[in-house]
């Protein structure tokens, strides 16, 4: 008897705390700050600071900023990826006789990569496809899901086939769909602003020892422009979410912003292309933080553009990724 293949599709996202409150918040912090790959220093001048001062004030305050944003079934990047999961399961549900099973899986706290790839081994899949949730490498990002991930499967006997997407920062789909919705929200406003596109940070140093993921982000920021035909006044590339006192990839996003009223720019839309979900770094800090700033300096109007999340145009890239990697097992 020919047996069919057995498929599964891992989606990895970053991760979030189980609860908007301090202890959760600090579990998740110490987990996800403790990663070489996120903060490379020395763990000898790391771990005090880390533990003596990080973890001891900053919970308390970003616990708050997470009870601003918190849903009612809980943190947006959990509701918000578990929505897309979903449609990208029920498009999959009639894939061969038995579907293929899809999971999320957070490279820090809830749902584990361990416990998503169990998931995936007992739904049969022996070939599993890896979606990092991040349009643009890093190495502090999807690298450091993918440490996770293989450290998970130490415990398993029988290790799956695996196939790990790089990106998809210049994928087709993915610059038609940020195209669209600028679109959509200059048709809503009915007004054509300069476009932001504000990207997380990452220390400079990192890129000049050879993270490609300030490339990777200069690849759709310009893609992005000349799907909308946009001439270089136009529109604005920059860096949020600085963290410590080393130097980020710059320009950075608050600082660009501010001065951007005095330049005669006074009416923006930002998008945060590096974030495939949105969370605290988009509803908080720039929907809220950085539009507060932009208007104490003089700006005028303000709007922040969506993720993609689970629109149809984000369900459609995923499935031609899930389509067009695992052609290789159906032939
Ligand atoms: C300490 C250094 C950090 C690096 C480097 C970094 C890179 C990086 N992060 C994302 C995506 C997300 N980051 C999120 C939250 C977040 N990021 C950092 C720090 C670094 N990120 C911190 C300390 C936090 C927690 C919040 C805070 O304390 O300010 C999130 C959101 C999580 C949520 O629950 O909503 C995402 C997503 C990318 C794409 C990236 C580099 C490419
Ligand atoms: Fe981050
Ligand atoms: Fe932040």
């Amino acid at each position: 008897m020919k047996s069919s293949p057995k498929y599964g599709v891992l989606m990895i996202n970053l991760g979030t705390p189980d609860a908007p409150k301090t202890p959760e918040v600090r579990t998740f912090l110490r987990e996800f700050l403790s990663d070489k790959r996120v903060v490379d220093l020395n763990p000898l001048i790391w771990k005090p600071i880390l533990n003596l001062i990080i973890l001891t004030i900053r919970p308390a305050k970003v616990a708050k900023v997470y009870q601003q944003v918190w849903m009612e079934e809980g943190s947006p990047l959990l509701v918000l990826g578990n929505r897309l999961k979903n449609r990208i399961a029920a498009a999959l549900e009639n894939r061969f006789d038995h579907g293929i099973p899809v999971e999320m899986a957070m490279t820090y706290g809830n749902p584990s990569m361990e416990s998503a790839a169990n998931k995936l081994r007992a739904a049969g899949a022996d070939k599993i496809l890896v979606v990092p949730m991040y349009p643009q490498f890093s190495s502090t990002t999807t690298a450091a899901g993918y440490d996770r991930l293989m450290s998970s499967l130490k415990k398993c006997p029988h290790w799956p086939a695996l196939q790990l997407i790089q990106d998809y920062a210049d994928h087709p789909l993915y610059i038609k769909a940020l195209a669209n919705s600028v679109r959509t929200q200059w048709a809503k406003q009915g007004e054509q602003r300069h476009l932001v596109l504000s990207y997380h940070g990452i220390p400079k140093r990192y890129v000049s020892n050879g993270d490609p993921y300030a490339r990777r982000c200069e690849n759709t920021s310009t893609l992005v422009a000349e799907a909308l035909g946009l001439s270089d006044s136009e529109w604005t590339h920059v860096y949020q979410s600085r963290f410590g006192r080393e130097e980020w990839l710059k320009p950075y996003a608050d600082a660009t912003l501010k001065s951007m009223p005095e330049m005669g720019i006074k009416r923006i839309n930002v998008i945060s292309p590096a974030f495939s979900i949105d969370c605290i770094e988009t509803l908080e800090e720039v929907t809220l933080e950085l539009g507060d700033e932009f208007k104490q300096h003089g700006g005028q109007a303000f709007d922040y553009i969506p993720a993609l999340n689970d629109s149809d145009d984000q369900l459609a890239l995923y499935l031609d990724l899930i389509e067009q990697n695992t052609q290789q097992w159906t032939q």
